[in-house]
């Protein structure tokens, strides 16, 4: 059997699965409490685990846990279990590795120096390279977890302090990261040189705060102070803060899917709101592709924004057509194909009264495989809709991710194999239209995508990605077996 599991794995289902969330505090009496509800204000970036390292000035100490936030770190006994000041918080939905404890996070290391905790979002491009190399030099691996990579490049460092170690393994790793870290007497936040992924500081009273996004500071009361700026190394320690710009200066890439989909839209990221992104889009989206209808309906949650945006833009009533079953867990068992096949129902239903001889339009913001729109369109169609129109708040998915966003492969990707009329007959809209590229720059506030320089990653849309692919080149080649059975 071919193995691929230092590869970004490919989704078994039909949805798009989030990324990871990460959170720090520094100097606060309740570090672990804190990283707690911030993790849980980040729990729509990973629901597979979640774990907290903590540090009391003397020693670590870790809990990791399948499942949400809430299932564990609400208890007493598990954050008593947490002692110290400094915290740290992931929350996971693998791209690399399997979805097994062994590759939950943080990670961490007795390095001959002191301990190291360190929480990953994103996803390394060259880990599997790195890996092999290390290996044959001795390291070994205790996960399958592109994260791990990095901790071996802090060990085999021929650099002397930890600081110094850290930031030659990171000038070695490609690919997306927004990491943060613990040491004995220090707290590192950092993102990789393109700022693919997000990562914001706060403060709360005089405790540093470390976050995916803003939406975790507010839940603690903490004020936003700035986003980490791309391919920045902040150290945070009992005497302040500092930087360190370890790389050449390049211009930034930040995912433009995050503002699509993957962030909260209570969150801002570099001072765009991502609601206020969201309705743009959906404004933009009417400007382009505007049809004659009685009713604008969103695809529940997250076609909501841009749906109120495009009803504002075209001035066609805004309406529930469609109501979500928030009950539903995202990793819902479905366990027959039979029953797999309803999946979409037990998420969503249609509320007839809305949609009865209406002229219909459906927002969303993405198709993947096309599965949810052809259910969608079809459960509209069934209560009684007059015209069922499709329109999508993100260009036609026609590449995979390799940045920490669980895609399926290409192949699987409706857009990269069908045009889009083709895609229209398939999920039996009366018509279905996208926003252009140009207009979803235009919604984050560009004049329009530079095609020599773009200002965003949007590699899932233009197949342009801004970094060498090198694992994913190199799949041919030797792959390592992991030897221990994992959860997939
Ligand atoms: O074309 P498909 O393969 O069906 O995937 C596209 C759908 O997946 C996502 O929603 P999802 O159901 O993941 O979650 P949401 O509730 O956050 O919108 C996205 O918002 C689309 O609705
Ligand atoms: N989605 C992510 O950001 C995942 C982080 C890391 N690549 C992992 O698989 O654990
Ligand atoms: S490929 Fe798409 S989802 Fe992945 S980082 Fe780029 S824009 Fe974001
Ligand atoms: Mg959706």
């Amino acid at each position: 059997m071919d193995d691929f599991s230092m590869l970004p794995m490919a989704a078994d289902d039909d949805r798009l699965h989030e990324e990871c969330g990460v959170f720090g505090v520094f100097g606060h009496d309740d570090a672990a409490a804190l990283t707690a509800l911030g993790l849980h204000a980040l729990q729509h970036r990973g629901q597979e685990a979640a774990g907290i390292a903590a540090h009391d000035g003397r020693r670590f100490s870790i809990e990791r846990h399948a499942g949400l936030v809430g299932d564990t770190f609400t208890r007493k006994a598990v954050i008593d279990r947490l002692p110290g000041r400094r915290a740290i918080g992931h929350n996971r939905y693998s791209t690399t590795g399997g979805a097994g404890m062994r590759n939950v996070q943080p990670m961490f290391a007795e390095f001959a120096g002191g301990g190291f905790a360190v929480a990953h979002n994103g996803n390394l491009t060259n880990a599997m390279i790195l890996k092999r190399e290390l290996q044959r030099r001795g390291s070994l691996f205790q996960s399958t977890s592109d994260t791990e990579t990095i901790i071996h490049l802090i060990a085999t460092s021929n650099h002397g302090q930890l600081l110094d170690r850290f930031v030659d393994a990171i000038r070695r790793i490609e690919g997306a990261y927004s990491l943060v870290a613990l040491s004995e007497k220090k707290m590192l936040g950092c993102r990789d040189p393109l700022g693919v992924r997000p990562l914001v500081l706060g403060k709360l009273d005089e405790a540093w705060v470390l976050a995916s996004e803003t939406c975790a500071l507010d839940i603690i009361g903490a004020n936003y102070v700035r986003d980490i700026k791309p391919g920045e190394v902040v150290i945070i320690t009992d005497e302040g803060i500092e930087s360190l710009f370890p790389f050449e200066k390049s211009r930034s890439r930040f995912c433009i899917f995050e503002y699509v989909y993957f962030a909260r839209p209570d969150s801002s990221v570099d001072g765009r709101g991502v609601y206020a992104v969201r309705k743009q889009i959906g404004a933009e989206l009417a400007r382009e592709s505007g049809i004659p209808a009685d009713v604008i309906v969103p695809v529940p949650d997250s076609g909501v924004p841009a749906a109120i945006g495009y009803a504002e833009a075209s001035g066609i009533p805004f309406d529930l057509g469609i109501i979500r079953n928030h009950y539903v867990g995202r990793t819902f068992i479905e366990p027959t194909d039979a029953i797999r096949h309803m999946g979409v129902k037990l998420k969503h239903n249609a509320n007839m009264g809305v949609l009865k001889g209406k002229r219909v339009v459906l927002v969303d913001d993405s198709i993947v495989r096309g599965t949810t729109s052809m259910k969608i369109v079809q459960m509209v169609r069934e209560a009684g809709a007059a015209e069922v129109h499709m329109r999508i708040a993100s260009p036609p998915t026609t590449d995979s991710c390799f940045y920490g966003v669980d895609t399926p492969e290409k192949s699987k990707l409706i857009a990269s194999h069908m045009t889009i009329p083709e895609m229209a007959s398939y999920i039996k809209a009366d018509s279905l239209a996208f926003i252009s590229i140009d207009g979803l720059y235009r919604a984050v506030g560009e004049a329009k995508r530079n095609g020599d320089a773009p200002q965003f990653c949007d590699a899932c849309f233009t197949g342009d990605y801004p970094t060498r692919l090198a694992d994913y080149e190199d799949r041919g080649k030797v792959q390592t077996l992991p030897r221990l059975a994992e959860a997939s």
